[in-house]
C-alpha cells in the first residue's frame, strides 16, 4: 500500500487557472476615486435586497463589507442553519456564492459596474455552522473589460486558515445590463 500523498489542490497556493491568471498585458488598477466612495454606501447603490449582501434578506449570506485597502476588499459571513449541506457544515455553493460577493466587491473598486463571468473554487477545509467566515479579494489585472480578481475565506480569524479559495472573471458591462431584463 502506498502512503497518502498531500493531494494536488492543496498543495496549490492560488485558485486560479490559466483562464483566470491575467495575461501579461494586464494591470493592476488604483481604486476608482468614485469607486471609493461609493463603497461607503453600497447598500444604497445596490439597494439592499442582494442574497450575498442584503442586510434584511433573512435566510441570505448578509456579508458585511468590512474595510478595504485600494481594490483590495474585507468582508465577513457567519454561516447560518440554512446556509448548510451536510449535516453542520456549509454548503459548497454557499461559500462559492459569499466568495463571489467579495470578489465583485473588488471588481467594483476598479471602477464600473461587474458581473461574474467565470468563477472557480478550491474548498481546503469544511467550515462549520456558526462560524464567521472572513474575506479577502484583490484584483491581480485588468485588461480590457475583464478583470482578474482572486480571493480567500478564513475561519477562526483573519489570520486563520484558509477554507476556500476563489478565483474569476469579471466582465465590465453598462447599467443597462442590470435593467434591461426587467
Ligand atoms: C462602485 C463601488 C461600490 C462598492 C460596493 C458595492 C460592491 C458591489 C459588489 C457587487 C458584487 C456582486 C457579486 C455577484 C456578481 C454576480 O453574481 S453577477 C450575476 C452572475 N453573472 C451573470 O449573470 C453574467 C451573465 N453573462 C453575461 O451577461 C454575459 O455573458 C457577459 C459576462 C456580460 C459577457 O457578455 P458580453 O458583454 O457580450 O461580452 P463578451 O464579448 O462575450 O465578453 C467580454 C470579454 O469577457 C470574456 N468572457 C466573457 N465571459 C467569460 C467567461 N465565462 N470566461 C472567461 N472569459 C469570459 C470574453 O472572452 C471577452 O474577452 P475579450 O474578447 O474582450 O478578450
Amino acid at each position: 500500500m502506498t502512503a497518502p500523498t498531500e493531494s494536488r489542490s492543496a498543495k496549490r497556493t492560488s485558485a486560479a487557472s490559466e483562464i483566470t491568471t491575467p495575461p501579461p498585458g494586464a494591470t493592476v488598477p488604483a481604486v476608482d476615486p468614485a469607486a471609493g466612495q461609493e463603497y461607503e454606501l453600497s447598500d444604497e447603490v445596490l439597494g439592499n435586497e442582494c442574497f450575498g449582501c442584503g442586510p434584511h434578506v433573512e435566510h441570505g449570506l448578509q456579508m458585511k463589507r468590512i474595510g478595504r485597502d485600494g481594490t483590495t476588499a474585507y468582508g465577513e459571513i457567519v454561516v447560518k442553519r440554512e446556509h448548510q449541506g451536510a449535516p453542520g457544515l456549509a454548503h459548497g455553493g454557499i461559500l462559492a456564492t459569499a466568495m463571489d460577493e467579495i470578489l465583485g466587491t473588488s471588481a467594483w473598486l476598479t471602477g464600473g459596474r461587474y458581473v461574474t463571468g467565470r468563477l472557480e473554487t478550491d474548498y481546503l477545509a469544511p467550515v462549520p455552522v456558526g462560524s464567521t467566515l472572513y474575506l479577502k479579494a484583490w484584483c491581480n489585472g485588468v485588461e480590457g473589460r475583464k478583470a482578474y480578481i482572486e480571493g480567500e475565506g478564513r475561519i477562526g480569524g483573519p489570520d486563520g486558515p484558509v477554507a476556500v479559495r476563489a478565483a474569476a472573471i469579471f466582465v465590465r458591462v453598462p447599467m443597462e445590463h442590470f435593467t434591461k431584463q426587467r
